[in-house]
């Protein structure tokens, strides 16, 4: 039978299923995987659609790969969020039923496009409910960040506090800074537009091609990625992980970039050449840096970018608010549900 419930082992948790539709003809409805709890808003619209049955993996934690490979076996459409990687080996263990492919993320460098497309299945993602959230996220990182938040309330708390100093603690400040955004999209420009009224003096941007339409939003100079280095004075990292992005914020990019210069990535940590941002850090080759990603994720704690003062890490909480995770797991059974009517979905990946 369809509903089953799973024990794990140890650290797993039992992992009860849920299942929908309408009893009298549940075998007949298309079944769904729901890799992970998702938010209540979406769950509700999947429970309420009466048009599917399916089965969720009812943690907080990722599903194991081989439970998860079990689960797939025969479905006509897979719910899944950012830690599945959905490739070659997991559609072929779906198999010819899987229609659909919805994920609860604006990125997708965890689906094999490729081999989704290769298979005709149509692939729906959760841009634009998400872009307030991760633009107000970037812009608390940046200010935590530029302005030493983390290190001065560890000062406060630890007894660093003595008299009031001059020179103790000073930052850098965005009044009459320039703002350079790697990759310009709708978050980008959200970022930007929060970042205005601070009185910055210039935003520049680098992508494949201008963006003349998103630029014109908030007045943002088309600049090679060189200039985007060498002009920055705070350089927001918004571009999506693709095999041309991979590691492109390396040593080569570091060194051009300003010694008063604060580096924020809310994209992706493949991005990023680790190695090197702990290296220009730690030769004060550039101010400070704001990681919302890392790679991996969780980033273990003995890693030494957490032994930096002038590093800043969060566990990749961009989109986490209430409101936001709720609209994206909204949009995700929506996609879901669209596709396997065969209707255009909300939000759909062209592949
Ligand atoms: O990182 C978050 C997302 O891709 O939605």
């Amino acid at each position: 039978m369809w509903c089953s419930r799973t024990a794990l082992g140890r650290l797993q948790r039992i992992a009860p299923c849920t299942v929908t539709g309408h009893h009298r003809a549940m075998s007949a409805l298309p079944k769904v995987y729901v890799t992970r709890r998702i938010p209540p808003d979406g769950l509700d619209i999947l429970r309420k659609s009466g048009q599917v049955q399916f089965e969720l993996w009812d943690s907080d934690d990722p599903v194991p790969r081989v439970e998860l490979l079990n689960k797939v076996k025969g479905c006509d459409g897979i719910l899944c969020v950012l830690t599945e990687k959905i490739d070659a080996q997991l559609l072929d263990v779906a198999g010819p039923n899987l229609k659909v492919l919805s994920t609860m993320s604006v990125g997708y460098d965890h689906l094999s496009l490729e081999e989704l497309k290769k298979r005709g299945i149509r692939v729906g993602y959760t841009p634009e409910v998400l872009t307030d959230a991760v633009a107000e996220l970037t812009v608390a990182l940046l200010l935590a960040t530029s302005r030493r938040l983390i290190e001065a309330t560890h000062e406060a708390k630890t007894g660093g506090w003595g008299t009031w100093r001059t020179m103790w603690l000073c930052g850098h400040e965005l009044a009459n800074s320039t703002v350079g955004i790697l990759g310009l999209g709708r978050i980008g420009v959200a970022i930007a537009e929060r970042l205005k009224p601070f009185k910055v003096k210039k935003f520049i941007y680098t992508d494949v091609e201008p963006r003349t339409e998103l630029a014109n939003m908030i007045n943002a100079e088309y600049v090679s990625l060189d200039e985007l280095a060498k002009q920055s004075d705070f350089l927001a990292i918004c571009c999506a992980l693709t095999p041309e992005t991979h590691g492109i914020c390396n040593w080569n990019l570091f060194s051009k970039m300003k010694k008063n210069a604060i580096f924020i990535n809310t994209s992706r940590g493949g991005v990023v050449n680790q190695e090197d941002l702990y290296e220009a850090l730690s030769t004060g080759l550039i101010a400070g840096a704001g990681l919302d990603v890392t790679t991996p994720e969780p980033l273990p704690t003995h890693h030494p970018l957490y032994t930096l003062k002038n590093c800043v890490i969060l566990p990749h909480i961009a989109s986490a608010s209430y409101t936001t995770r709720n609209a994206m797991s909204a949009l995700a059974a929506n996609n879901l549900l669209a596709g396997l009517r065969g209707e255009a979905m909300p939000k759909e990946l062209k592949l």
